[in-house]
């Protein structure tokens, strides 16, 4: 199927490809999740992937995060191809995500969660780390007061020492982001942060994730069943259905689009009415 890609707009086009997707292909055994997909994602976007269940969206943020390896196609992250690269080295690289389910330590406090979120960031030896001294005892210093700032930011001061297991499931959904942000990363793959929220909640999100991108000029990559939400805060929308790419545009083009209408936005209006 043939996908209709639009033009960029000016401001779009000005700025680099932060995240080139090319002909990628994955298959499970007969399964194929993904089918010759291709876009690009560029600096300081909000890019959106949308598409009805089993379209393949957490399948191509695998992808990027290096989970899954295509089974063909490339992906070029800062000008670089990239084959078979594993979670921790795309990490180190600025890539962080977030999960369709809560992934966090449900013992542990809104702040020791975040700092997690930093251990790629450490330099300090084992030795140091283990006696605490020197470099170690520093950067955990600076580690936390970057947390603190992320506490802040997200507004979690009043839960910072609050074990997350105990927290709503929209401040765990904060607080996941928070974690992510610790990694202080460019481009930054968030799989459904809405799920399961109210419209406050939901509310609250949009904020952030509009804040986050507006102010530490984070490049986001989001999956989201909510359509309004998606139209409101994307630049720019790519539609994968069985896998393969059904339309790609602004949200006003990807809304009057008849293949995407068909394939996934009647059936969510017909769902929701
Ligand atoms: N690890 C896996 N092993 C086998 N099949 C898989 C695996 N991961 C995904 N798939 C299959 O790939 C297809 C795409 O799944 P994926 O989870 O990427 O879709 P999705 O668009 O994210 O769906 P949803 O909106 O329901 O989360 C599905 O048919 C799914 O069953």
């Amino acid at each position: 199927m043939v996908a209709t890609v639009s033009d960029l707009t000016p401001r779009e086009q000005a700025s680099e490809i932060l995240l080139k997707v090319e002909n990628v292909e994955l298959r499970f055994g007969g399964v194929c999740a993904l089918r010759d997909v291709g876009f690009e994602i560029r600096k300081g976007q909000i890019f959106s992937i949308i598409g009805p269940n089993g379209a393949g969206k957490s399948s191509m943020l695998n992808c990027i995060n290096g989970f899954y390896h295509p089974t063909s196609g490339t992906l070029t992250y800062k000008g670089r191809p990239r084959k078979h690269m594993r979670p921790y080295v795309t990490a180190s690289q600025g890539i962080a995500r977030t999960f369709q389910n809560i992934a966090l330590f449900k013992g542990m406090s809104t702040l020791d969660n975040i700092m997690t979120g930093r251990h790629l960031k450490t330099k300090a030896s084992l030795l140091e780390n283990a006696f605490w001294f020197g470099r170690a005892r520093r950067e955990e210093l600076e580690h936390r007061r970057f947390c603190e700032e992320i506490i802040d930011f997200l507004n979690l001061q009043h839960v910072r020492k609050t074990p997350v297991g105990t927290l709503p499931y929209g401040l765990q959904k904060r607080v996941e982001l928070g974690r992510a942000l610790a990694a202080e990363p460019e481009l930054l793959l968030l799989d459904e942060p809405m799920a399961g929220m109210n419209l406050e909640e939901k509310q609250d999100m949009a904020r952030f994730i509009l804040d986050v991108n507006d102010e530490y000029g984070t490049t986001i990559c989001l999956i989201e069943h909510d359509i309004g939400v998606v139209m409101d805060l994307s630049d720019r929308i790519v539609v994968l259905d069985h896998g393969e790419k059904i339309g790609e545009g602004t949200p006003r083009e990807v809304s009057n689009d008849p293949k995407v209408i068909e394939a996934y936005l009647g059936v969510q209006e017909q769902e929701s009415a």
